[in-house]
């Protein structure tokens, strides 16, 4: 992929990964991804802003060499991990007379991770300005935008914010800005509740000192397109951070023999007879990350399993697991499911979303095969869930 400009001497230098499936051997890519780095040039100075992932050093040199690059000034590294910072060693070598610009936490873990030596560091402080000679960098640290030491870059007279993981998105396209908002809107969504989610407080100080950075006419992300009308974009974040939920369902569930997808097929039911929206995950055959973008903003998971070993099935445990990392603002839990001889499945659910510090509605466990009285039990649990989320006023009813 060629290098392409944004504004007149500042070009997008990155490397797009159309086939990578998966992210931290974790996270499911259903789009792909893209490393974006970008060259700032100066009347004076250059700037390269951030690097690529290790396995496409190649493209981010062809495109500098394109465009007849061949001295580099600066290389800002706003964050630390590979995907970003892993061709730094190379640019290093290619570029003798470059010194690496970044926050004192971040020289710490490039020296750490990837044996950046110490003395091709400039360590920056926040609101630092950087003269290029026509052109003004600026940096903004930003801390746990999903790392401790992340921060971002202001290009003060273009008005771009090189904003590295924050706003990004995993999703491979030719296109250079984002185009069709509601296309990316849910890679997006997807990209905040894998990456950013666990940290939504910090974020929400981030959206409000951006409010007064200086006005910000593209947001250029180091995954995925660009954002031309960066309204759309943090209106998302702000949204998706803040403490409002909706009048929604969530059910992720395992069903081994039947008895606990009866109860499921109940519950969704009597849900949707009382006008709430249900979004169940049959976790078998879930990508975990339709799961994390459904409860970045559900008022309720109700999660369902049959009893094993005196437990919660393993796919149910590995997935309340998740949840618990990524910490959605949920407000209410519960448990649904069969047993056979007894155990402690829904204790332990309940136990293990501890960081969630939602309201836990009393469970329907049932034994063996549910029949009238469960169904009953389960029709007033949706009642229970109902009335709650009715009388919350952090529940937003809008799309009953
Ligand atoms: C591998 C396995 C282990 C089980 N271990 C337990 C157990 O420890 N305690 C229990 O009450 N039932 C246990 N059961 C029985 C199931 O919980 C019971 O059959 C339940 O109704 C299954 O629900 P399902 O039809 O939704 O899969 C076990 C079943 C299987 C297949």
């Amino acid at each position: 992929m060629p290098a392409r400009e944004i504004r007149p001497g500042v070009h997008w230098v990155g490397a797009i990964d159309w086939d990578r499936e998966i992210f931290d051997e974790l996270i499911p890519l259903p789009d792909g991804t893209s490393y974006n780095a970008y060259l700032v040039r100066g009347s004076e100075k250059t700037a390269l802003i951030d690097t690529v992932d290790p396995t496409k050093t190649e493209e981010l040199i062809g495109n500098l060499d394109d465009l007849g690059v061949t001295a580099i000034d600066y290389i800002v590294a706003n964050h630390a991990e590979q995907d970003h910072s892993g061709s730094l060693p190379a640019m290093l070598e290619r570029f003798p007379g470059a010194t690496v610009v970044t926050n004192e936490k971040c020289r710490g873990l490039l020296v750490e991770l990837l044996q950046i030596p110490e003395d091709r560091v400039r360590v920056i402080q926040d609101g630092e300005t950087l003269p290029l000679g026509d052109r003004t960098l600026q940096f903004f640290i930003m801390p746990w935008v999903h790392w401790p030491e992340t921060m971002v870059t202001y290009l003060q007279e273009d008005r771009v914010l090189f904003s590295c993981d924050f706003f990004g998105s995993h999703y491979a396209t030719s296109n250079l800005f984002v185009g069709d908002e509601a296309a990316i809107h849910p890679a997006a969504k997807r990209y905040y509740a894998e990456i950013m989610m666990p940290f939504r407080k910090s974020i929400q100080g981030h959206l409000a000192r951006l409010d007064g950075i200086g006005g910000i006419d593209i947001i250029a992300p180091s995954h995925g397109p660009l954002h031309d009308r960066p309204s759309v974009i943090l209106d998302a974040y702000r949204d998706w951070t803040g403490d409002t939920v909706r009048d929604v369902v969530v059910l992720p569930y395992v069903s081994m023999h039947g008895s606990t997808r009866e109860m499921v097929d109940h519950l969704i039911g009597a849900l949707i007879g009382r006008g709430v929206t249900v979004k169940p995950f049959n976790l078998p055959r879930t990508d975990l990350g339709d799961l994390a973008m459904a409860i970045v903003d559900a008022a309720t998971i109700v999660v369902g399993t049959p009893t094993v070993i005196f437990g919660p099935h393993p796919a149910v445990v590995s997935a309340a697991y998740v949840t618990n990392l990524l910490r959605p603002k949920t407000r209410y839990v519960t448990v649904i499911g069969s047993y056979g001889w007894g155990g402690k499945a829904a204790d332990t659910i309940a136990g293990m979303l501890d960081r969630l510090r939602a309201e836990v509605i009393e469970p329907v466990i049932v034994l063996g095969k549910p029949g009238k009285d469960e169904f009953a039990a389960l029709d007033r649990l949706a009642d229970e869930i109902v009335k709650r989320h009715r009388d919350d006023t952090l529940v937003l009813q809008e799309e009953r």
